[in-house]
């Protein structure tokens, strides 16, 4: 679905990126792990448009996509959540999935100011696309709360809800377990999980070892900035290279030798 060629990006002489070849399977979960800084975000930023590689090609669903601009990435098919959670928490549920939504809408910001034609049409459309991210999620219940008032868990649901508005084929989540329970992440582990089979690939930034050894189909390991092991959890976890990327990194390395004990375990931020 998603196939990177000698991707590569770099920060004066720092390559937070460096030749990276994969590819992203449709219908499938794959994971993107390493220790920290090792350039899993600065990937993401650069599949979704944020950043402009330095080097390489990025082609999605057969689609040369490597220098659009992030809007353009989003209305064919890719989108992401954030590190952080981005949502805006004065305004209801469903105006923050209404947001995602207009990103593949053709009414834009002039549209909008000046009240066209298109924006009214747009508008409805807007609102039934935010309402079905919102069933996906779980949350048309809460369409009409103020996003502030949800749990840690409900504003996960709502970022996410956000970018399933613009109908992605591919929905990036850039550590979507980051400072929930082990309670919250079982939840959203099962969340991802029905997305998939409901049609979607996706594509996560984890540290949780927890949720990762658990959902994905497919693991992308990066030190460095390079890839240097990709595979089954399985696979991956008895890979001598991951083994010593992370032993190297963390006080308490070794959970990615052990699927077992790596249960509640973050490999990561340790
Ligand atoms: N906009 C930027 N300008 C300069 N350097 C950057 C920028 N973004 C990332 N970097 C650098 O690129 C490297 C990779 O960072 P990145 O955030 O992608 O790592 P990461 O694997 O996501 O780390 P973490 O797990 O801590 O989130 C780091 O050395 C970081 O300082």
């Amino acid at each position: 679905m998603l196939e990177v060629e000698g991707l590569g990006i770099r920060f004066g002489g720092n390559h937070a990126v460096q030749n990276v070849t994969a590819n992203i399977k449709p219908g499938k979960i794959t994971a993107i792990i390493g220790p920290n800084g090792a350039g899993k975000s600065t990937f993401f930023n650069l599949i979704s448009g944020f950043y402009q590689p330095t080097t390489g090609r990025i082609r999605f669903q057969g689609q040369d996509i490597t220098r659009l601009p992030t809007h353009d990435v989003v209305a064919r098919g890719i989108a992401r959540t954030f590190q952080t959670t981005t949502i805006y928490k004065e305004l209801t549920v469903l105006e923050n999935a209404m947001i995602g939504h207009r990103v593949r809408t053709r009414a834009g910001l002039w549209d909008a100011l000046l009240k066209t034609g298109r924006e009214k049409r747009d508008g409805g459309g807007s609102r039934d696309g935010g309402m079905a991210a919102l069933e996906r999620v779980g949350l048309a219940p809460q369409a009409n709360l103020l996003a502030g008032a949800l749990t840690q868990e409900g504003q996960k649901r709502v970022g996410i809800a956000m970018a399933l508005s613009s109908d992605p084929k591919l929905l990036l989540l850039d550590e979507p377990a980051a400072g929930m329970n082990p309670e919250e992440t079982v939840n959203l582990m099962a969340l991802i999980r029905e997305l998939v089979v409901g049609g979607l690939t996706v594509a996560l930034v984890e540290h949780k070892m927890s949720l990762v050894m658990g959902l994905a189909d497919e693991i992308l390991v990066m030190h460095h900035g390079q890839k240097i092991a990709e595979g089954t959890p399985a696979q991956v976890s008895r890979d001598p290279a991951v083994i010593e990327a992370y032993l190297g990194s963390h006080a308490h390395g070794g959970q990615m030798g052990e699927a077992g004990a790596s249960e509640n375990a973050e490999a990561s931020h340790a």
